[in-house]
């Protein structure tokens, strides 16, 4: 193994929703500088959300180049890189050309983002089987995972379906097109597209049984046939392609990558800190969507809550992921839908923040979270506005708001603002209670993603949960997580355990105010009566 000098340096690159990001890291897990670059996306009637390979390409360049400049190192200082994505499908073409995925017919609109909800008759369909592999997807398998959205390919677009060469999740294609290997991530497989990673294979039968048993027939070569490992060195490194892209050196070490809530869950849950361990934290991932990710000895089997998935994370460790499809998005829809939002977007702007952001700051500035009983008053948010994904598994589940007035003012904008961040709390509790129900001991919140950069979104998730709410010490842990994927490639660490271990460690600690206890109480059992409510009003309807 070779060890490396210290003005070696790894790179993290994370694709959110959002934007493409990428962070200069040293051997110790501290930032030198990130930088990102946003994505486009596209949104259509029928649930139908696009993103483009190579506008994600671009940004992607644009936020290294960005970062090693920023840095000030030179490029062949990166000694190792590493990636993760959201969960989104992409279709390739001979020649890797992209093809089109959706009605619109643009080739260049070739990724069928994680948040589409088009395949959710496939999904359904899929889940009438009952199939073996899905007691490995929490029971339920969602239309935001890659093998419903395939369905719907090879029913909706067969042409598109038959001339793919390959398809892939985010992540690996972004391995692919900086090193040109065809392996295959074991956490995106698992996780997305009912590979058994603990058996190391593809079920032939649950593919024939679904409707696309092509896939079967063809060996699964459109899907992957190498599976490895997170942080697995790929081919021959950077391809001069790829490196002449991002400004780096041919050659640099590229680590299999991980889905980008797996990286703030590497970036987290093993860091140096005496706040729980391994076994006991919970690592929450708070951005677009929030993911929640725990770690286990051997298999859990909780229903509703996606898994169990062998090695997906912690290499060895079983993984369960719950969370809910709207977050940090949730918070953004319900803000643009009040009267004062315009005007409080307006002087966010000045403050050159964002409207959550600035509302989190007039929090503080009104006595902060020791407060939030009196500002949020009455107002009740369950925010599923794109379902729940966890622990009730129901995409067609939606938001519910009670208790509004008559007010437009700020004061009634931020009492919406903290409800809804009390109810993705709330959600968060139902989560971490099912895991527990199923002997899951979770005593430590670990997050990570660029809401969790808040202190008083840390401090209502801690008042909501019970539980302690610890930061990373690194800025940007979701980057971190991938440039330990980086550090394991470049034969730094022997493995990612040394890796998290020695590049990350905790900061910030988030304590359940007890003045609070019975507060929080009260709000989840009104958060469970609206859910209750909602599920009547529908199988009524
Ligand atoms: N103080 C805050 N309160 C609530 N939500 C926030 C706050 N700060 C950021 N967010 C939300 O976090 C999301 C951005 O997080 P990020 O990790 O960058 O997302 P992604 O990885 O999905 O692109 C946005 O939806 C944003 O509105
Ligand atoms: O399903 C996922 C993880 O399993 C998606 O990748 C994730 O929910 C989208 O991430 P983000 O909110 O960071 O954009």
């Amino acid at each position: 193994m070779t060890k490396q000098s210290d003005d070696q340096h790894f790179l993290g690159i994370d694709v959110g929703t959002g934007s493409a990001r990428a962070g200069v890291f040293d051997r110790s897990g501290k930032l030198l500088a990130s930088d990102n670059a946003p994505i486009a996306l596209w949104r259509e009637p029928g649930d139908i959300v696009e993103h483009s390979s190579e506008d994600i390409w671009r940004a992607v360049c644009r936020s290294v180049r960005g970062a090693v400049a920023q840095a000030g190192i030179a490029p062949d200082c990166i000694a190792g890189i590493g990636f993760d994505a959201t969960c989104s499908l992409v279709v390739l073409g001979e020649g890797g050309a992209p093809l089109p995925v959706g009605p619109s017919g643009d080739p260049a609109r070739n990724v069928i983002v994680w948040m589409d909800h088009r395949a959710a008759d496939q999904a359904r369909r899929i889940n009438q089987t009952g199939e073996t592999v899905l007691d490995y997807v929490g029971g339920t398998i969602s239309p935001e995972m890659e093998t419903p959205k395939l369905l719907w390919l090879a029913e909706n677009m067969p042409d598109t379906f038959s001339r793919a060469w390959q398809f892939m999740d985010l992540t690996d294609f972004l391995t692919w097109r900086a090193t040109g290997s065809l392996s295959r991530s074991i956490c995106t497989v698992t996780c997305k597209w009912t590979y058994l990673g603990h058996e190391n294979r593809w079920d032939d039968q649950f593919f024939r049984r679904v409707g696309l048993g092509v896939l079967a027939d063809e060996q699964f070569r459109r899907i992957g046939t190498e599976i490895v490992p997170g942080g697995t060195r790929l081919a021959a490194g950077l391809t001069a392609e790829a490196a002449a892209d991002l400004g780096l050196a041919t050659g640099t070490p590229v680590a299999a990558g991980l889905i980008d809530a797996h990286a703030g869950g590497v970036g987290t849950v093993g860091a140096r800190g005496t706040a729980g361990t391994v076994l006991t934290r919970m690592a929450y991932v708070f951005g677009t969507s929030a993911c929640t990710m725990t770690t286990t000895l051997d298999p859990s089997f909780v229903p509703g809550v996606w898994g169990p998935y062998f090695s997906a994370m912690v290499p060895g460790l079983w993984l369960n992921e719950g969370g809910q499809s709207a977050a940090g998005a949730a918070i953004e829809h319900l803000l643009q839908m009040h009267p004062h939002s315009a005007q409080a977007t307006q002087a966010a702007r000045q403050k050159q923040q964002t409207l959550a952001d600035w509302l989190a700051s007039e929090t503080e500035s009104r006595g902060g979270d020791g407060m939030i009983p009196q500002l949020v008053g009455e107002v009740h948010v369950v925010p599923e506005f794109l379902g729940n994904r966890a622990p009730f598994a129901d995409p067609e589940a939606r938001a519910l708001i009670a208790g509004l007035d008559m007010r437009s003012d700020l004061e009634s904008l931020l009492a919406l603002y903290l409800a809804g961040l009390c109810g993705l709390g709330c959600g968060a509790r139902q989560i971490v209670r099912a895991q527990q129900d199923k002997g899951i001991a979770v005593d430590t919140i670990v997050v990570s993603g660029g809401a969790a950069k808040s202190r008083l979104v840390r401090q209502v998730l801690a008042d909501m949960t019970g539980l302690t709410v610890a930061a990373s010490a690194s800025p940007e842990a979701v980057l971190l997580g991938s440039a330990m994927l980086g550090s394991v490639a470049s034969g730094d660490h022997d493995n990612l355990g040394e890796a998290m271990e020695a590049m990350s460690v905790l900061g910030d600690i988030s304590r359940p105010q007890a003045a609070l206890a019975d507060w929080a109480d009260r709000r989840f059992r009104a958060f469970e009566a609206l859910q209750k409510v909602g599920r009547a009003i529908r199988s009524a309807s």
